[in-house]
């Protein structure tokens, strides 16, 4: 069995989804999540995109030490020495150059003619090498280049020094077959392929980047990119998960193994989904609340004769697990510890202790504090800065009637640690909220976007809410959970604007350093 590697762009190409922006603490509680996961590499970011990128990479390249971790880097020193500082630190050094090889972007877009693409290429890619112990090269706009010139370009940047080349189908353009044969010609075409691996980086626009990913494996590939949930730019990346499961169930086709753990799907789509706030639709597939539930009467029947009659995945394999903890409000903190390492989280003693209370105050008003509650609680409490200034939401009410405007009253704790109260009304109870909280914050915030979603079902589900802002025109997304919705749609807002608050800290902090 030939094996493929996975290499995880969820943290890179993944945040580049339009409304995504992760914390350090978010993109390291990925990281530890997909090195569970068995990813084989993982592209932590673009270290010379923002001092945000470039201390994430950095962090999760002197952390993380079961996986490779990389990073991007276009086709220019400065770029390519900003992702050695943040990655020399790392268990083996790698970085991701690239350069666009399509006629339509070497003319429109580098303003370069191909052959000052190929200088350029070679040179990037030796001046990386004399740092790198591996270097990733791409072609991006693969699929719309000129396959000669593709063989040509590649043998020289192995030459150079290149050992893994990405043929990425940037615009999701292409078709399964034609992706196919191009891993095809370019293997039977390039002197010099055997010194590298392969790798495909597909785009879903076409909603083919799962075919046209294993397409690639049966040609040749032995890497494969690909984020969880297939979050991405535009209509976003394949989507790892189905990869894995795919090679798994279809192993009868395909003869390829990847060193994922498939028990561990659920968990990272999960984390995945709520940092980011790009929710997984209920049919997509291995990870959706539907992919596992029968409705008609005829596949329920089926299901209870035989499982195998409709069902081709089972839930377990994925790590969706029947078995439901239940913890309490006689729960104590023994349970609770053990809880917390089940699922996965290393928190330290006063995270746990927070963790705990917020555990023990839903227990209060709910029956039953169920497997998602928890995961909720115990990835706000993970992913929360400590001890930072922020604002800080101390009590709030909300009046509504048919006939009446609603009006909130809130009362918040300001980063300077004053309590302020304001009312403000709204056309409705959010707007309302919403309307008095910008009353109450320092800055012009506007909202972009809303949504509102449940944490696990029944009447008493928790609310989770992702809202995106701009703060003195900074885009800010957040999140907030609570058992009732307005009071999520409060945390919501308040987080995001807590971001912000935090970004400014960050950027007097790096001042005050240099
Ligand atoms: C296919 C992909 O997903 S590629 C990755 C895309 N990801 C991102 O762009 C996210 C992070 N990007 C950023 O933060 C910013 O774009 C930065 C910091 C990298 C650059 O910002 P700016 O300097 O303001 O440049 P801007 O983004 O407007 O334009 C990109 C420039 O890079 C050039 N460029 C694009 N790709 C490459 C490359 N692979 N190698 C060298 N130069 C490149 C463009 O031609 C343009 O150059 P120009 O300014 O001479 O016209
Ligand atoms: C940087 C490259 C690999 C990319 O993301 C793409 O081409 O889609």
């Amino acid at each position: 069995m030939a094996h493929v590697n996975v290499f995880d762009t969820t943290l890179r190409d993944g945040e580049q989804s339009a409304g995504v922006n992760l914390n350090r603490l978010e993109k390291i509680e990925i990281a530890k999540q997909l090195e569970r996961l068995g990813v084989d590499v993982m592209e932590a970011g673009f270290p010379a995109s923002s001092q945000d990128d470039f201390e994430a990479v950095k962090e999760i390249a002197n952390t993380v030490r079961g996986c490779s971790v990389t990073g991007l880097a276009r086709a220019h020193r400065k770029d390519i020495d900003r992702a050695w500082e943040a990655l020399k630190g790392g268990a083996e050094p790698r970085i991701h150059i690239f350069l666009a090889t399509s006629p339509i972007h070497m003319t429109h877009k580098l303003k370069k003619t191909p052959d000052e693409v190929v200088e350029t290429a070679v040179e990037m890619v030796s001046y990386a090498k004399e740092k790198f112990p591996i270097v990733q090269w791409s072609a991006e706009d693969a699929c719309r280049s000129d396959l000669d010139f593709l063989v040509h370009i590649i043998e020289k940047v192995i030459d150079a020094g290149a050992s893994v080349i990405n043929l990425p189908d940037t615009v999701g353009y292409t078709t399964p077959d034609e992706y196919g044969k191009m891993f095809r010609y370019v293997t039977e075409n390039v002197p010099n392929i055997d010194k590298v691996i392969l790798s495909a980086h597909c785009h879903n626009d076409l909603g083919m980047a799962v075919s046209n990913s294993l397409a690639a494996i049966e040609n040749g590939a032995r890497q494969i990119e690909g984020t969880i949930n297939g979050i991405g730019e535009r209509a976003g990346n394949a989507a790892i998960e189905e990869i894995g499961v795919a090679l798994e169930i279809r192993k009868d086709r395909y003869d390829y193994q990847t060193n994922l753990v498939l028990k561990e799907i659920k968990r990272t789509s999960d984390l995945v989904s709520r940092l980011t706030g790009m929710m997984v639709p209920g049919n997509k597939a291995v990870v959706g609340r539907n992919a596992f539930a029968h409705e008609s009467g005829i596949h329920q029947d089926g299901v209870l004769k035989e499982s195998t009659t409709y069902e081709i995945i089972t839930p377990s394999m994925v790590g969706i697990d029947s078995n439901r903890m239940v913890l309490g409000k006689h729960s104590g903190r023994h349970a609770f510890k053990e809880k917390v390492k089940e699922f996965g989280f290393e928190l330290n003693e006063s995270k746990l202790k927070e963790a705990f209370e917020s555990f023990k105050n839903l227990t209060g008003k709910k029956k039953e504090v169920t497997d998602d509650d928890l995961f909720a609680i115990l990835t706000d409490t993970q992913t929360e800065h400590d001890n930072l200034p922020k604002y800080k939401l101390q009590a709030f009410q909300v009046q509504y009637g048919s006939i009446n405007r609603p009006t909130a009253t809130i009362l918040l704790t300001q980063p300077n640690g004053e309590e302020a109260e304001k009312a403000n009304t709204g056309e409705g109870s959010v707007e309302a909220i919403y309307n008095t909280l910008d009353d109450l914050i320092e800055g012009d915030v506007h909202l972009i976007d809303y949504q509102l979603s449940s944490i696990g079902r029944g009447r008493d589900a928790l609310a989770e809410v992702h809202v995106q802002l701009t703060v003195n025109g900074e885009k800010a997304s957040g999140r907030g959970s609570a058992q009732d919705v307005l009071e999520a749609s409060a945390h919501a807002f308040l987080n995001a604007v807590n971001r912000t608050l935090y970004r400014e800290q960050q950027k007097v902090y790096q001042k005050a350093q240099v």
